[in-house]
């Protein structure tokens, strides 16, 4: 059974300060068109359930429609910690497999409010992953980066590791552990980012 990780994308789903908020409206209904009712979408690409492309936060980096799409499909670990910085030393204590992993740091989520106080990687925690062949990080928060953080240190140090990024993840109904997993940015030109619909399935055998 695939489980949904993804934020339902609501008219209070929380922003970034100053940023797009999200909306929905049906801007054309079914009674003014006689035939169809559709829909209307304003928002910031990195709103809910995200991945961040390079040109994010890399003028010269790649755009969403330029992304590999294989780096957001494969294997996945779901760990669960709850330290303020995230180093080498804590993700040695546990067993990463795979691709992709996703560090749940959250019991509950209310997708409303905008956390200002996020656990964050440390420099020498990027590089573990890279060594363990990490090439998509996720977590269940805004950011990978403190929050006030205007030079996004671990944006950068994880995309010169070759690591991509996906925020937001909703892990609360996932136990750690072994999954498939997909999460597909949609095919912006130019995007510095895109929602993301993010799913994992439990791997059937944990030695798989
Ligand atoms: N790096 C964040 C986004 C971010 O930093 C941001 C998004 C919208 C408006 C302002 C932002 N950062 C401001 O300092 C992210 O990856 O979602
Ligand atoms: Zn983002
Ligand atoms: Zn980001």
């Amino acid at each position: 059974m695939w489980i949904d990780i993804t934020q339902t994308l609501t008219s209070d789903i929380a922003h970034w300060p100053d940023d797009t908020p999200f909306s929905f409206e049906v801007a054309v209904t079914k009674e003014n068109s006689g035939s169809v009712n559709i829909g209307k979408i304003t928002t910031s690409t990195h709103i809910g359930t995200h991945i961040d492309a390079p040109f994010h936060f890399d003028d010269a980096g790649a755009t969403t429609e330029l992304l590999d799409i294989n780096r957001y499909i494969g294997d996945a670990t779901v760990i669960e910690l709850n330290e303020e910085i995230i180093t080498r030393d804590i993700l040695e204590h546990h067993e990463i497999r795979g691709t992709i992993l996703l560090i749940k740091t959250r019991q509950e989520i209310d997708t409303s409010v905008f956390l200002n106080k996020v656990p964050v990687l440390s420099e020498d925690a990027v590089e573990y992953l890279a060594l363990l062949g990490i090439e998509l990080f996720g977590i269940d928060v805004a950011s990978v980066d403190h929050i006030d953080s205007k030079t996004l240190d671990i944006h950068h140090k994880l995309y010169r590791n070759n690591i991509m990024i996906i925020e937001n993840v909703v892990l609360t109904e996932t136990d750690p552990g072994y999954y498939d997993f997909i999460a597909l940015p949609l095919k912006i030109e130019g995007g510095d980012g895109s929602p993301v619909r993010a799913v994992v399935r439990r791997k059937e055998n944990d030695n798989e």
